[in-house]
């Protein structure tokens, strides 16, 4: 019998939560950051950059993490950011990812539209053929920027339409950012067949979640730990087996929650709500998707097979077409049969 952290790292996984900048290493980091010496507070040194990703309260994570979208000055930076992303999920055995990307912050900082998708998709083309991962793009609304920023998002989704684009989200803060007001721009997005997956409840309370729900038609939510504060909402969740997306060391690490052993993850699963374990923003974190699944196995005290479920968990939650999940399925079920032979 393989020890646990081994065997999740052979685990075949997807990965439904992570954020394309958020997911840029220390290596990418400094690299972007050299060829913008001395025009940013990013350090390029790796030891500096984990002193520098320590973060006050949310609003100072959102803060630093728009200081490293600021290194993203042009296609290239795009292309080699999101190639290297792809390679770093593949090396966690990652067989498909839903990576959510802002293209509002890169058009708003003089990236254009056309070139910003096809940078992605190009990227995106190039790691299916040389790490044998599918990457597909969830274009998520920056809440901090409010309307205009919906307006522009829905706008390049629509107009851009990369072959990637699966769903439309809402990111960034969520205090001060009531979710209602997106409902217009949700409601053009599932019209033209986008997933909506907007966050909620990674700040705020239940009622955001609600409203994520009523309003946004939230097929799959972002975070949503406060979910665990309502039992209605549990229940509901639970009966319409609407995933979570969890993050438990993003949740720790923006001060969301005061410790990983006070994470509500074992309630959410104890109330029977269909959870996946992701990693949101890892290098930000000090995490890998891997170490989210040994998190999650020790908050739920689970062993190899009860890992392997979890990830099966994830497939089940995924915008993958059934022939896909099967076989995604098929392979975890295979690996966890050798693994605990
Ligand atoms: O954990 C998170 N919660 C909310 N937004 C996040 C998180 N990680 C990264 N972003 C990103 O923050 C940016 C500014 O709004 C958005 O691009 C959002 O995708």
């Amino acid at each position: 019998m393989t020890d646990l952290p081994t065997f999740i790292a052979g685990l075949p996984k997807v990965e439904l939560h992570v954020h394309h900048v958020g997911s840029a290493s220390p290596r990418i980091v400094a690299e972007l950051a050299a060829r913008h010496e001395g025009r940013s507070p990013v350090p390029a040194d790796p030891e500096a950059l984990a002193d520098y990703f320590a973060f006050r309260d949310f609003a100072h994570f959102i803060e630093v993490y728009l200081s490293v979208v600021d290194l993203i000055r042009d296609a290239d930076d795009v292309w080699l950011l999101t190639h290297e992303v792809a390679r770093e999920l593949a090396r966690q055995q990652v067989r498909y990812a839903e990576l959510t990307v802002t293209p509002y912050s890169h058009v708003h900082r003089g990236i254009p539209a056309p070139a910003f998708c096809e940078a992605i998709e190009d990227a995106r083309k190039r790691a299916e053929a040389d790490f044998g991962i599918a990457l597909r793009w969830c274009f998520d609304i920056p809440g901090e920027a409010g309307l205009p920023s919906a307006e522009e998002t829905l706008r390049i989704a629509l107009d851009e339409r990369p072959d990637g684009l699966i769903s439309f989200g809402l990111g960034g803060p969520e205090i001060g950012v009531p979710r209602p007001q997106f409902k217009p721009y949700f409601d053009q997005a599932r019209a033209a067949g986008l997933r909506s997956v907007p966050h909620a409840g990674e700040t705020t309370g239940p009622e955001t979640i609600w409203d994520a729900l009523r309003d946004l038609g939230a097929e799959r939510i972002g975070h949503g730990i406060s979910a665990a504060l309502d039992p209605t909402l549990l229940a509901h969740l639970a009966e319409r087996r609407i995933p979570l997306e969890v993050c438990p060391t993003s949740n720790v690490r923006t001060r969301a929650v005061a410790s990983i052993e006070e994470h509500p993850l074992p309630q959410l699963v104890e109330a029977g709500v269909l959870v996946s374990i992701n990693s949101d923003d890892p290098p930000m974190f000090g995490t890998t998707l891997n170490d989210e699944y040994a998190v999650a196995a020790r908050l739920l005290h689970l062993d190899p097979a009860g890992v392997a479920a979890l990830a099966r968990d994830a497939v089940t939650a995924a915008f993958l077409e059934p022939g896909e999940k099967a076989r995604i399925s098929g392979e975890i079920d295979a690996y966890a049969a050798a693994a605990t032979r």
